[in-house]
């Protein structure tokens, strides 16, 4: 990289991941490394077991590795067990993480949901409320601002769950199988999705996914096996909406 480059969006070095130890230990993670740049898209590929969750959660600073580095837009913030900023803070501001569960809070509307996460950045309530709605209407969940994630069919619930993650415009988003409770058609718009951002944003984006379909949407492809990371392909870009 030139020294007038930007930096990357995500930059994780040799991370390892031990969990357990004596007879029950399990390396769950060896060596790996990834850089990202902004504005690019990764699938992360690899079968169930094979450490991909180990690995998005350590770059999303929620579970750190046991050794290794990670710097986020220029700032390595980890390394190893040793925190460079307050992980917590520095997560809400940057970071953007959708599970494979939506994780919505039960008695907050969908809205509020969204509204919430801008909230704990010092956002005001009409300032949240507005990019909230923009994003349900982006998001086509706009007439369901009003209702609990209980009234909510499971893709809707996952549609609430990408546009909180959206909303403080990260520079960095994960997403671990966030197309798995949605049919074809909507998995892609929500991969396109994720695509649009980052290349509007400048974020950096992994994709946990077994969705085979969509990986023309992603601009490299990784695949985890057995806890190592190994780059595949940069694939032949679709054209983005
Ligand atoms: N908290 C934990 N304690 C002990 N072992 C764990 C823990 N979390 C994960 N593991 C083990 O680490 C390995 C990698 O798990 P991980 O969840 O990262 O895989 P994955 O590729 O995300 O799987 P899946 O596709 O099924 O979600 C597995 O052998 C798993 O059993």
């Amino acid at each position: 990289m030139n020294r007038t480059d930007p930096p990357f969006a995500i930059e994780a070095e040799e991370l390892t991941k031990i969990y357990g130890s004596g007879n029950t230990e399990v390396v769950a993670m060896r060596n790996a490394s990834m850089q990202v740049s902004q504005g690019e898209v990764v699938a992360l590929l690899g079968p169930s077991g094979s450490g991909k969750s180990t690995f998005l959660t350590a770059v999303g600073l929620i579970n750190p590795p046991t050794s290794g580095r990670i710097t986020i837009g220029g700032r390595m913030v980890l390394d190893g067990s040793q925190a460079h900023a307050n992980l917590r803070s520095f997560r809400r501001q940057h970071i953007g993480f959708i599970f494979q569960k939506s994780n919505l809070i039960p008695f907050l509307s969908a809205v509020e949901n969204v509204q919430i996460a801008m909230q704990l950045n010092g956002l005001s309530k009409d300032a949240s409320y507005r990019r909230a709605m923009e994003l349900l209407e982006y998001l086509g969940v706009d007439d369901r601002a009003a209702n609990l994630p209980s009234m909510l069919s499971g893709g809707q619930q996952q549609r609430i769950a990408v546009a909180r993650s959206l909303a403080n415009r990260p520079s960095v988003i994960l997403a671990d199988e966030p197309t798995a409770a949605l049919d074809g058609q909507r998995g892609r718009q929500v991969m396109e999705l994720f695509a649009k951002v980052a290349h509007e944003q400048g974020a950096g984006v992994i994709v946990v996914t077994h969705d085979h379909r969509s990986l023309d949407v992603f601009d490299t492809t990784y695949e985890m096996e057995d806890g190592i990371l190994t780059k595949q392909t940069t694939s032949t870009k679709a054209s983005v909406v």
